[in-house]
């Protein structure tokens, strides 16, 4: 059963009232959480965000990548919409985690783009995994789905987990010198849609 989720000081409280529904991924060793507004298991399409765990952009307001002002672009689409669904993974770092993310950066500091800095420490570009959808999307009952994002890998995981994606939405915020090079790199070699 869902509870209620109480806003933080940083979302206004005008956008409305989100449940909150944990999962435990017992094979990964993850908790993820899904927030939820209005009815979302009605067989409609839901507007939908597959959001990648960021403690730095988050949580900790770092401007070296757009995790943050993602985050709170999706959970404000949704509250005015007034339904939807923001699936939030704990897939800190492309999946390589937090320590070995920071380790990244450190190489980025040194000349290495986002992709180099992943293979210099022995990892694949992009180490998520996200069969973790399936059964969140089940317990759900969401179907169909219009997904915020410029990642092509979450159109076909979501494809692959059985739901029906009505229309994928671009989620661009603003760039700034610190995350310029980061996304212009996401657009090169992660492949990236840069609109529609
Ligand atoms: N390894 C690594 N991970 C990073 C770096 N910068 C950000 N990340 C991680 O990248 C992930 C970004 O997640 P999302 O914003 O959900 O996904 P996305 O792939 O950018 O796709 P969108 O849906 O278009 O935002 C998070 O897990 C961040 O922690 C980096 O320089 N190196």
């Amino acid at each position: 059963m869902p509870t209620r989720y109480v806003e933080s000081s940083r979302l206004p409280t005008a956008w409305g009232v989100f449940d909150i529904h944990g999962f435990d991924d017992l094979e990964a060793n993850k908790e993820h959480v899904v927030l939820t507004m209005g009815d979302v298991g009605d067989g409609e399409p839901v507007l939908a965000r597959v959001h990648s765990e960021c403690l730095t952009g988050d949580a900790l307001f770092s401007l070296r990548c757009d995790c943050g002002n993602q985050l709170e672009a999706a959970l404000k689409a949704i509250a005015e919409e007034g339904r939807g669904a923001l699936f939030y993974l704990r897939q800190e770092g492309r999946g390589i985690g937090l320590l070995n993310k920071i380790r990244a950066y450190k190489l980025q500091d040194a000349g290495a783009d986002t992709v180099e800095a992943n293979e210099q420490l022995g990892f694949g570009a992009d180490m998520r995994d996200y069969s973790v959808l399936k059964p969140m999307l089940e317990h759900l009952k969401i179907k169909q789905v219009r997904l915020m994002t410029n990642n092509p890998r979450k159109v076909a995981a979501l494809e692959s987990a059985g739901v029906a994606i009505t229309e994928r939405i671009p989620l661009r915020t603003d760039s700034n010198p610190h995350n310029e090079k980061y996304l212009q790199t996401k657009g090169s070699k992660l492949g990236h849609f840069f609109g529609h």
